[in-house]
């Protein structure tokens, strides 16, 4: 471990009854990081968090936060966290809260500084039970800021934010950060993973996938999805395919996930296998997600969903939410080589943290 380490998770294990939310998680935060998390929906983000602020307890391992047990009060003092959900008293005003909450610490950001950086000024004088859903969020992530915490936790902080506001919260987060606060967020969305983070861990079903620079991790992620058909080929045919790392039917579509989609068409011809109405498209994160969690669980074997959802659990508006995402994947450079998910991962590996 680092001596700088400010947030140090070692070996922790969490388990809510037969769900092993983390599985054996080690990972450090150097003072001063802004480390994004990124994984799908019940990864166990949230539950990193709560064991880092003290809000639970590890099943095994340890965690410290500034050296301490993170229920120590002399740790709690110089943490702030915004979690997934905040309940704002409803007939106190902006300003109040602000107050309230900056009288429970010994140095607390003048009312007016947090204000001008959240953007919230003009809602000074506006009871919290009048705000909209997203001037509430903002508000609660501007209070985790109010004690001027080294250490800020934040659990999704923009969902639901347009993206003025978006924007604006990400400014005012990036400040904070450069006045020398460690942060660490948790997100589903990568383009605020690429405003903000300067590392990003990856985590999938408890562990840490990847935990490398932004850059590494883009490429790690950056899967495209060829879609075809070809109502006479079996799963296991376009599953051996070089550079295919998942497969799945949607009624009579095949999509077929691959680092590098040109590699993909150019081996399926070869293959001579008949097809129609081939389409490569960027890959939503939880289709990136799914293919790296495939390949980390069955040793590079492609992951074969055969006419299933890739995540049952998923709603509508998760699936429409994650084609929105699919655009940002489109953005990124369609040429990636297995060698390079390869390398990159391999560098996660090799990187003691
Ligand atoms: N209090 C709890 N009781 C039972 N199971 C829980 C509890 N909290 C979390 N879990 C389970 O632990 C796993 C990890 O959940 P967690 O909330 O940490 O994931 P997450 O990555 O934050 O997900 P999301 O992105 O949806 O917020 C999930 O399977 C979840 O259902």
């Amino acid at each position: 471990m680092s001596s700088a380490a400010v947030i140090q998770v070692d070996g922790v294990t969490r388990r809510f009854g037969d769900v092993v939310a983390l599985d054996d998680v080690t990972l450090d935060v150097g003072a001063g990081e802004l480390v994004g998390l990124l994984g799908p929906n019940g990864a166990g983000k949230t539950t990193l968090l709560s064991l880092v602020s003290g809000l639970r307890r590890p099943d095994a391992g340890t965690v410290r936060l500034c050296g301490l047990d993170p229920r120590d009060p002399l740790a709690r003092i110089g943490l702030g966290t915004t979690p997934q959900e905040t309940g704002l008293p409803a007939s106190l005003k902006v300003r109040e809260v602000v107050d309230f909450v900056g009288g429970h610490y010994p140095d607390p950001m003048p009312r007016g500084e947090v204000l001008e950086r959240f953007g919230l000024e003009d809602l000074a004088a506006r009871q919290t039970g009048g705000l909209s859903g997203g001037q509430k969020r903002r508000l609660a992530v501007a209070l985790a800021l109010v004690g001027r915490p080294r250490v800020v936790l934040l659990d999704e902080p923009t969902t639901g934010l347009d993206v003025e506001a978006r924007h604006i919260l990400w400014q005012a987060l990036l400040d904070y950060h450069a006045d020398g606060a460690t942060v660490v967020l948790t997100s589903h969305y990568l383009e605020e993973i690429e405003a903000l983070a300067q590392r990003v861990v990856v985590i999938g079903a408890g562990r840490v996938l990847a935990d490398d620079s932004l850059a590494a991790v883009l490429d790690l992620v950056a899967v495209r999805r060829v879609v075809l058909s070809a109502p006479h080929t079996e799963a296991a045919a376009l599953a051996a395919l070089p550079g295919v790392v998942g497969v799945r039917r949607d009624a009579d579509r095949w999509t077929l996930l691959a680092a590098d989609a040109d590699h993909v068409v150019r081996e399926l011809v070869r293959a001579d296998l008949p097809f129609s109405g081939l389409e490569v498209r960027g890959a939503s994160l939880e289709e990136a997600f799914l293919a790296l969690t495939g390949a980390e669980t069955a040793a590079a074997e492609p992951v074969v969903d055969d006419g299933k959802p890739l995540f049952a659990e998923r709603s509508a508006a998760e699936r429409r939410s994650a084609e929105r995402r699919s655009t940002t994947a489109e953005r990124t450079p369609d040429r990636r080589t297995a060698e390079r998910r390869g390398s990159a991962r391999r560098s996660s590996e090799e990187t003691p943290r």
